[in-house]
């Protein structure tokens, strides 16, 4: 490796070779040829996030040096990271991750986690038996909570999905989920499901890509991180069409969502708005009406749906549907200006920190663009972070 910058602790040699660097400080930044590294102590262990020297433009890459034992890991970073930029600043928060403010970029895209520590990264630790890091993007303020639909094959989720995009194509988006199942005759590869094979999903999944995920009629289905979370980063509300397993999955995760089943008026109006639909063999139509048995049973399992709609009129069971979602709608974000504000490019780097506020300080004139050039960045509310998004980020100006 080759340094052309002095960093403010001792530096003593190549980070991957034999001898260890011997950080002093709590925080260091280390300029390379062609960009920042930085250091950031966290108990026994110093973690380096850095670029690769030899191709820019790939990802961030981190490393983490045991100081009891003086040697280098290359962590599993799980999630997806944040797009390197020539500069970032960061800062450790609740001793558990690592709160990096990337530069150039929208605010909205700037704030980021690194967690090192949490109940999460833990875990998958433990699974995989390898040191792990995951990445989970901060979002200010809550956004409006995703909605689960769940409820027996042929019941009406997918005409009642359908129905509300149609109608909000702004508001709401779907969650495409991924499928090992076959697509039928009009279904579109990337907007109904991500069609898949079974070894690629386990392989996603043990990657730790998938909110949940579940066997239903004989495949393998599920809700990838991304599914959900691109909806909502486009500010729209996402919808997840998933089996009762997936529902109480999401129940169990950091994903505050909706939960909302569907029943049909009878066991017998069911079978026949499966038939009618004609997109399944009859050994199939057998399967998906045994599961709806026990699927109908779960649904008043205690505390798992919110709301029991019954499918008998489309068009009343639609209102009731809308009725429903409308009643979350009413919430005021404070945060809203700086949401539509965050689009435009800033450079804000950590300037300190004081329990879960911590102040960023324009490099460049914001004041020029009518923004401010100290904003108060408030932790005391997140909630979720990886394997999805932080949110609950509070923004405001300092004057
Ligand atoms: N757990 C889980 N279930 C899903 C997912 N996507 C779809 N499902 C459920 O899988 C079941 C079968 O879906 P599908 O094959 O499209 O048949 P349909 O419900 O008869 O239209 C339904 O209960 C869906 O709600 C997912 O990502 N996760
Ligand atoms: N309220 C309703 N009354 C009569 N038929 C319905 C109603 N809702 C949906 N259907 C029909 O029932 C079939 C199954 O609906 P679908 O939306 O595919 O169910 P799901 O997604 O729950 O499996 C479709 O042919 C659909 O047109």
């Amino acid at each position: 490796m080759d340094w052309i910058g002095g960093a403010s602790a001792l530096i003593t040699a190549d980070f991957m070779g034999e001898e260890a660097p011997e950080f002093r400080v709590e925080r260091v930044t280390l300029e390379s040829k062609d960009g920042l590294r930085n250091a950031i102590d966290i108990g026994d262990k110093t973690y380096v996030i850095g670029r690769s020297d030899d191709n820019p433009k790939s990802s961030i890459t981190i490393r983490v040096l045991d100081k009891l034992t003086q040697t280098w890991v290359v962590p599993t970073a799980l999630g997806v990271p944040p797009t390197p930029t020539n500069s970032r600043s960061e800062i450790l928060v609740n001793n558990d991750k690592i709160l990096i403010i990337e530069k150039g970029v929208p605010l909205n895209d700037s704030i980021w986690f690194l967690e090192v520590g949490t109940p999460f990264v833990k875990q998958q630790s433990k699974i995989k038996g390898t040191e792990v890091v995951a990445w989970s993007k901060g979002v200010i303020g809550e956004g409006q909570k995703p909605v689960v639909i769940s409820g027996p094959s042929g019941v009406g989720k997918g005409t009642l999905i359908a129905k509300l995009m149609k109608e909000y194509p702004s508001k709401f988006g779907f969650s495409v989920s991924h499928t090992t199942r076959a697509p039928r005759e009009k279904e579109i590869d990337g907007v109904h499901y991500h069609f898949t094979e079974r070894s690629k999903i386990e392989e996603e999944i043990s990657e730790g890509k998938f909110l949940e995920f579940a066997h239903v009629h004989g495949n393998v289905y599920g809700t990838s991180i991304e599914a959900v979370e691109s909806v909502t980063d486009e500010g729209k509300r996402c919808i997840l069409d998933i089996d009762v397993q997936g529902a109480r999955s999401v129940r169990a995760s950091s994903l505050e969502a909706i939960f909302i089943f569907v029943c049909p008026p009878s066991f017998e109006e069911l079978e026949k708005r499966l038939r009618a639909r004609g997109t399944e063999t009859e050994e199939q139509i057998q399967k998906r009406l045994r599961n709806a048995r026990a699927e109908l049973d779960q649904s008043n399992s205690p505390g798992l749906f919110d709301h029991l709609l019954v499918n008998d009129d489309l068009e009343t069971c639609y209102e009731n549907l809308k009725k429903l979602l409308s009643l979350d709608d009413d919430h005021e974000d404070s945060n809203d200006s700086f949401i539509k504000d965050g689009k435009a490019t800033a450079c804000y780097s950590i300037l300190s920190k004081t329990n879960s506020e911590i102040l960023l300080q324009s490099e460049t004139n914001e004041a020029e663009k009518g923004t401010t050039n100290l904003l108060s960045l408030d932790l005391s509310s997140v909630s979720g972070g990886a394997p999805g998004r932080t949110r609950g980020l509070k923004i405001s100006s300092v004057n």
